[in-house]
Formats: C-alpha cells, sequence, structure tokens
C-alpha cells in the first residue's frame, strides 16, 4: 500500500458499502506504481518557497496542480494573492493558490482539504544521501524533498478522487481543495484570501482536513493542535564593507560579536526563554493535559535514537511531550553573511544577520511578542554601548491552532481508529506550525481535525525526507480502512450535530 494511495482512503468513503471499498482498495493498489510516479514529477520540481530565486520553480508547481486538477475535471483556480515584499524593500510574485472543486450537491457534507506544495530547501551536500529532487525508492521509502511535507498527502487526497472517478463511484461527500505554495514561510497572501472567500468558496463547507503532519510513534494518533511561529531577523551593521580580521582586527567593534551577544540573552542552557513576558502568557499545564499525556505511547530511548543525542533537555515523557508541543521554544537557524564555507576566511564580516524563532503556543500573541522581542533586544544591545546598529523585524507572525479533541469529528476519528487497530488512537498536539490552521477556524467557523499521513520518523525539513510505501507494521494499510472507517462514522455522527 503505498502513500499517495493513503487517502483514498479518507475520502469519501462515508456512504460506500463493503463490496465497495474492496473495490476501491484494488484499484487504489493495482494503481501504485502510477502514484510513485507523480510523486516523482512533483519532487523533481524545487518548489522552495524561502528561496527567492526558486520562485518560478515555485509558479511552475501551482500550475502543475492546478493542471492534475483540471485534467480530472475539477472546478478549478489559481487565485492570484499579490505579492510578497521582501526584507530589503523589493517585491516578488507570490506563487497563486489552487482552489478546487468536485462535487456541488447540496445534499451532501461539503469536505475542504488543506494542504502545500512548496518545500524547505535541501541541498544534497546538506548530507543527503540521495538527490532530494530525485525520488529514490530504498525498500519501499521514497526519499525527496517534499516526499512527507507535503506533496505524497496532497497526491494521496487527489488520487482518493481520482479512485472514485476512475470506479465510476459517486462521491459521498462533495470535496473542496485548497493548495498553496507558501506554507513553509507563513502561508503569505492566504489568510486575505480566505477572508475574502469566507461567503464564496468557503461558504458551503462543513469541515477541513488537514493532514500535513505525522504520527508520534507507531500507534495511531489524530491531531488536535499545532504551535505557532514567529520567526525574527536580527540584523547588525557595522563597517561599510567586510575587513581583514588582522589588519582591523582589535580596532572595531566587530558586528557579529554584538550579533552573537545578544543571541545568547534568549535562552538559557537549560531551555528558559529570558525575553520578558513570554513564559507569563503561556496557558498552565492543566492536570486533565497532565493525564492525556501520560497516557501517549512515547518512547524517549526511541526520541534520542530519532535525533541522534544521548540527553534530551527532559528525562520524562510529559515534560518532553508538554515542551514540544504546548510550551514555546527559541531556535537559532542560520546567521545570514556569516562565513560558512570550508576554508579559514580570516574576514570581519561588515553585516550580518540572525535568524531564529520562537514557536507560539496558547495564550501568547504574535503581535505582542515581536514587540516583547524588538524591545528586549534593543535593551540588551544599548548596554553593549556598540556603535554598530541593530534592526529586527519579525517576518512570519504565526498563531497556534487548537481544536476540542472532543468535537465530534475527533469522536468519530476514534471510533475509527478503534473499529479498524482495535485500540484507541493517541490525541496529540504538534510541535510545528500550520499557518492557516487558526485562520481556517477563526473565519470560516468551520471545526478542522488533522489527520496524520507521515511516519514519526519521517524526515521532515531533514536531511533523507521520505514517504514510506510500507511501514514495518503495515500502518498505511490499516489507515486506509481508518479512513473509510473514519468517514463513514462521521458523516452518522456530524448529520446529526451539523444539520
Ligand atoms: C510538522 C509541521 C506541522 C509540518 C508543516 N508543513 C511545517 O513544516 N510547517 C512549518 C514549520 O516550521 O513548522
Amino acid at each position: 500500500m503505498n502513500v499517495p494511495v493513503l487517502p483514498s482512503i479518507l475520502l469519501l468513503i462515508s456512504t460506500a458499502h463493503a463490496f465497495q471499498y474492496t473495490e476501491l482498495a484494488q484499484y487504489i493498489d493495482s494503481h501504485q506504481e502510477e502514484y510513485v510516479e507523480a510523486l516523482r514529477d512533483w519532487i523533481a520540481i524545487e518548489s522552495d518557497s524561502s528561496n527567492v530565486l526558486k520562485r518560478a520553480e515555485l509558479h511552475r508547481m501551482m500550475d502543475m496542480t492546478a493542471q492534475k486538477l483540471r485534467l480530472m475535471g475539477g472546478t478549478v483556480e489559481l487565485v492570484d494573492v499579490g505579492e510578497q515584499e521582501l526584507p530589503d524593500g523589493q517585491t516578488l510574485a507570490l506563487p497563486k493558490v489552487v482552489t478546487a472543486q468536485f462535487g456541488n450537491d447540496s445534499n451532501k457534507l461539503t469536505v475542504c482539504v488543506y494542504g502545500h506544495v512548496d518545500v524547505q530547501p535541501a541541498k544534497l551536500e546538506d548530507g543527503w544521501a540521495t538527490d532530494p529532487y530525485n525520488l529514490t525508492d530504498i525498500n519501499g521509502n521514497l526519499y525527496g524533498r517534499g516526499a512527507s511535507d507535503n506533496k505524497a498527502p496532497v497526491l494521496a487526497w487527489i488520487h482518493a478522487v481520482e479512485a472514485y472517478q476512475a470506479l465510476n463511484m459517486e462521491l459521498p461527500v462533495n470535496v473542496k481543495f485548497v493548495i498553496e505554495g507558501m506554507e513553509e514561510t507563513g502561508s503569505n497572501g492566504l489568510d486575505a484570501m480566505i477572508m475574502a472567500q469566507r461567503d464564496t468558496f468557503f461558504s458551503d463547507v462543513d469541515y477541513i482536513i488537514i493532514s500535513d503532519c505525522g504520527w508520534l510513534s507507531r500507534r495511531p494518533a489524530l491531531t488536535y493542535g499545532t504551535r505557532g511561529n514567529c520567526y525574527f531577523f536580527a540584523e547588525v551593521e557595522g563597517p561599510k564593507q567586510d575587513l581583514h580580521s588582522g589588519v582591523y582586527g582589535g580596532t572595531v567593534i566587530e558586528p557579529m560579536t554584538d550579533l552573537i551577544g545578544i543571541l545568547d540573552t534568549l535562552i538559557s542552557p537549560s531551555g528558559t526563554i529570558l525575553i520578558p513576558g513570554i513564559r507569563e502568557a503561556v496557558a498552565p499545564l492543566s492536570d486533565d493535559e497532565w493525564k492525556m499525556y501520560q497516557d501517549i505511547q512515547f518512547d524517549i530511548e526511541n526520541h534520542k535514537n530519532k535525533t541522534g543525542v544521548n540527553q534530551l533537555m527532559y528525562n520524562n515523557k510529559v515534560d518532553l511531550l508538554a515542551h514540544m508541543w504546548r510550551y514555546p521554544t527559541v531556535s537559532i537557524h542560520g546567521i545570514e553573511g556569516a562565513f560558512s564555507d570550508p576554508g579559514t576566511k580570516t574576514v570581519i564580516p561588515a553585516k550580518v544577520t540572525a535568524k531564529f524563532s520562537i514557536r507560539q503556543v496558547p495564550n501568547m500573541d504574535p503581535a505582542m511578542v515581536k514587540k516583547q522581542v524588538t524591545d528586549y533586544l534593543h535593551s540588551v544591545f544599548a548596554k553593549r554601548k556598540s556603535p554598530n546598529k541593530l534592526k529586527v523585524t519579525m517576518v512570519i507572525g504565526a498563531k497556534p491552532w487548537l481544536a476540542d479533541p472532543q468535537h465530534p469529528l475527533y469522536e468519530a476519528g476514534k471510533a475509527a481508529v478503534n473499529r479498524v487497530f482495535n485500540t484507541d488512537p493517541d490525541l496529540i498536539r504538534e510541535g510545528g506550525t500550520i499557518p492557516i490552521a487558526r485562520t481556517f477556524q477563526d473565519v470560516t467557523m468551520k471545526s478542522i481535525i488533522m489527520m496524520p499521513i507521515g511516519g514519526f520518523d519521517d524526515g521532515m525539513h531533514s536531511q533523507n525526507e521520505k514517504m514510506s510505501r510500507f511501514d514495518s507494521t503495515g500502518f498505511l494499510f490499516h489507515f486506509r480502512f481508518l479512513a473509510l472507517s473514519l468517514f463513514k462514522r462521521d458523516n452518522e455522527v456530524l448529520n446529526k450535530k451539523l444539520c
């Protein structure tokens, strides 16, 4: 069973009878290689949204996505969401957002599937074992940038609709797609588009499904929360050009020294955020949450192996999960302008820009965090009495998202997992960010369920990202049935509650 297939699963299925399940499953299994080839075509496109030099590739990716949906007979639009302003003041066209619709029957529920087809940067020399843009199948693992995050899951949903069409089966729900190309950099332009189309495209949507996350372990999972993210640039500028450190070192106050000095004041070695006001905003961990976390399957040794470290920040499961999902953290990602090539260049860089981010949790507010971080860094910098100039910019301000795991969507999900796996799913949160999740919820007032498709060891954003055709436990195979059951149950529950 391969991944792109997965969704077929998810789909539709609500009203399908047993023989239809079998037919769908057979169709999907017998088309597995075509799904892998479709994924190969998509992986080959370097749709890196963070690199402005790759923008043409991103536009091509959106066109290709729209074309695939058009060829399936969907009502497809490429929605212009305007321009992006770059830190240097230049502007650049944003990739268009693809919307599509299959079915328009007012007697059916309408499901909106959201996904993205942009990716994080990847280079062979980062330590990939294979070319990140050439899908490589090793023992059933499909390696390539974007395989798990989020190209295979998006394709899987599309192929699910296609399987119904190919078998001349009626879709049990109307299906809408919203597929974007800027998720990895904060979903620029998408908030405004959702607001603008609230009373049109989104007016008949009953609920939203996102498959842009992963299981936590080999136990089935449903995701009910994601962290937000505030991403900052801190630029320190000094001399008018780079200087020879032997000739000028000791006479000028170096921008890099200033920058490292202020970065070191963001977080303590034991992980305490030192920016005033941040920790105070965080909702305290309730007893109920503590109990929920205790029951979740999470193997600390496995987490150590996966990350390749021999010591973690915390030694117990609840603390680790809580710090992964529902406490903020500061991560320092890189320094632009710093010398980073092999060799021993002896330069004093004239201007350096640090990139760091702070994951957001309830009840933090990105606007407030922007002010707290900017004020704090300027006050720390002022104490250094440096003649250099500091500029702090927040380039992403994505809010956290939290659903009610008691909502009928999750009841349906749990019942389906039980039916299929004979076990309760773990109800998990996600430490990463899906910037648009909160907007969907706030603007459309519709509920969201996140149904992870990725494996716990897919390596999203990392070297050797992959999506598995099979898992040792065969979870993808099971997931198909989970989905079938889910939607069957889903409609039963939701028809009662939503209609
Ligand atoms: C695991 C995340 C929710 C996946 C998502 N596509 C993502 O990577 N978002 C950006 C981020 O930095 O979290």
